[in-house]
């Protein structure tokens, strides 16, 4: 059954869905079972490319790799780690450390060497917190509670958290992961999931009650709720995005979260002079990796290159939505210049009419703002990694 389930998860399928699909397929086995099941698909999907590095062979069959986790990352005997994996007798394994950046912390050689041209000598503190699961983050909804009630809330119903330092909205849950979904709170729209750093780009539109503002990549509305929160729902929050299901997902969730002021277009938005519109954009990512055990590995580098064109053209048609005086809010999750910076300076050169304003003056923690964005990420703040600017039309 474990070789089964590794054996997808290395040839490519999504760790969570194999996890889910062997997990429902063997019904009887125990919590334990289940968990060190979770542990093993989890590790060894992340750590394949160390694994193989121990083991002298980047193509180590299953068994091999599986003995390379249990004796050397979990610490097992070689005796034990042979009889789970079974593989029939001991391997020799590497000492020492690799080489390499992207083996040490397993990942592909292109993914590594991008990140050593992104943060330099940083590169190997960012690439070790890739490795570690980010928190499980909590976003009060202000239009049903207040942080510390829901704090309250939560705790009488078997979850503890303590508050975010960077987002007044967070929360972050402490110790073993809770079953959300089965929350009251949860169905009474009380909070959302949202990582720290995604909350700090809802909170940088400085969204006012009775403005009109433009979601103009809206997704599944999670930042879309927020704006519709700090506007106290009053005023017009237009929500755009050319995936239908995701606009669904978001008045449902509308719905739950007492928020009445949504306008969902079906159509990209035209004649609207908006007083903030935000471009949460579609990306590459990069800032979300530990999120999950094999996205690295998924990942396309090709695909890379052909976003800062979209990007830009998504940019171009918010710059012309805005009134002057208003702002618009550039945002990525990804740890990419190509995709970051230079889609903001590019859009800058083609648009005098537009300057760069300094992100959450007066408000937003300092480490937060590099050269003038927003920039986060969880070497440095915890967070999953995020980009942003403030962009102003000038009046005129
Ligand atoms: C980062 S996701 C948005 C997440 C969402 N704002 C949230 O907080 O849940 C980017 C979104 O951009 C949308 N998108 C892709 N191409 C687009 C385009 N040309 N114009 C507007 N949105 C686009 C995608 O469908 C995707 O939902």
């Amino acid at each position: 059954m474990v070789t089964e389930a590794l054996s997808h998860v290395l040839s490519g399928s999504p760790a969570e869905r194999v996890l889910d699909r062997t997990l429902r397929a063997h019904r009887s086995l125990s919590r334990e079972q289940r968990q060190a099941l979770a542990e093993v698909v989890f590790n060894v999907g992340l750590w394949r490319r160390r694994l193989g590095f121990l083991l002298g062979n980047p193509e180590a069959p299953v068994p091999a790799l599986l003995y390379a986790f249990l004796h050397r990352l979990a610490g097992l005997s070689p005796e034990d780690a042979v009889r789970l994996s079974g593989i029939g007798e001991p391997q020799p394994l590497a000492a020492g450390e690799p080489l390499s950046l992207a083996l040490r912390w397993s990942l592909p050689d292109w993914l590594a060497e991008h990140f050593s041209r992104e943060f330099g000598p940083a590169a190997e503190d960012f690439c070790a917190h890739l490795n570690v699961p980010g928190p499980i983050t909590l976003r009060v909804n202000p239009l049903r509670t207040t942080r510390a009630a829901l704090a309250e809330r939560l705790r009488a119903e078997g979850v503890e958290t303590r508050p975010g330092a960077l987002s007044p909205l967070a929360l972050h849950v402490v110790g073993p992961k809770p079953n959300l979904y089965g929350l009251d709170s949860l169905r009474e729209g009380l909070f959302e999931v949202q990582d720290e750093g995604s909350q700090l780009l809802g909170l940088l539109v400085e969204a006012r009650p009775g403005e009109t503002v433009l979601d103009l990549c809206a997704g599944a509305g999670g930042k879309t709720l927020q704006l519709a929160a700090a506007m106290e729902n009053r005023g017009r929050l237009l929500a755009y995005d050319p995936d239908a299901g995701r606009l669904d997902r978001l008045l449902q969730r509308c719905s739950r979260a007492g928020v009445s002021t949504v306008q969902v277009l079906r159509a990209p938005p035209e004649g609207v002079l908006a007083d903030r519109v935000l471009v949460d954009a579609p990306c590459s990512e990069l800032g979300s990796l530990r999120r999950g055990p094999d996205l690295r590995f998924r990942l396309d580098p090709a695909s890379l290159s052909e976003l800062p064109r979209v990007q830009h053209d998504i940019l171009a048609r918010a710059g012309r939505l805005v009134r002057p005086g208003g702002r618009v809010v550039y945002a990525t999750c990804t740890v990419n210049r190509a995709e970051n910076e230079e889609v903001v300076l590019g859009f800058l050169r083609e648009s005098p009419g537009f300057r760069l304003v300094p992100p959450g003056a007066g408000w937003l923690d300092p480490s937060c703002v590099r050269e003038g964005f927003l920039f986060c990420a969880p070497h440095l703040h915890g967070t999953d990694g995020f980009f942003a600017a403030v962009l102003e039309r000038v009046e005129g």
